[in-house]
């Protein structure tokens, strides 16, 4: 396999959310960043990186962790979709404010971010992970929308397997 998802869970959300996307994406491989750390991500082309937001827009403990590794790994040429966590309702200024941070990161070192959504669906009133009225990756609200979850997994996985599963180049 050419492509595998990265990604840490503390409460266990974006643990949940990681399987479920693998297997929409024909059971690529999940590794939890707690345990491995940065170590397997440069044997993958391309990558589904996930992150949940957490006191007051911050990323994820085990993600500032391995955050200064990444200016060891060379991203050029690698597409990467990121998925993220967050509660809309409990805040609604800092809503996956993270995936931003992970997202300004690839971008300095040369990936390709791919799989940006509509923010329709969603109420909040401020979120750094918004660019030009997009979200840079797929949004998920186990918190207060985790129906909705599957069905956007489902749609996201379809757009983004031609550019990270199946892709030539
Ligand atoms: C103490 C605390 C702080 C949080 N801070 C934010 C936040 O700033 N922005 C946000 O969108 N969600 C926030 N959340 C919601 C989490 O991102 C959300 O519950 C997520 O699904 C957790 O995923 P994980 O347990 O897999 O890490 C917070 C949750 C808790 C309990």
């Amino acid at each position: 396999m050419t492509c595998a998802i990265f990604y840490a869970s503390k409460s266990g959300h974006a643990k949940e959310v990681a399987n479920k996307i693998s297997f929409a994406l024909d059971e690529i491989r999940v590794f939890d960043i707690a345990v491995t750390g940065s170590e397997y991500i440069n044997d993958y082309k391309h990558l589904v990186f996930g992150i949940s937001t957490w006191n007051h827009g911050q990323m994820q403990q085990d993600w500032q962790k391995i955050w200064k590794d990444f200016s060891h790994i060379d991203f050029k040429g690698k597409k990467v979709a990121i998925f993220g966590l967050g509660d809309q309702k409990k805040y609604p200024d800092e809503f996956a404010d993270a995936m931003r941070y992970v997202y300004d990161d690839l971008i300095s070192h040369g990936a390709t971010v791919v799989g940006f959504t509509s923010t329709k669906g969603y109420e909040f009133n401020s979120s750094k992970a918004v660019i030009d009225g997009k979200f840079v990756g797929l949004v998920l609200d186990e918190d207060n929308q985790s129906h909705l979850t599957d069905e956007r997994i489902k749609k996201w996985a379809e757009e983004i397997k031609s550019e990270i599963l199946y892709a030539t180049s």
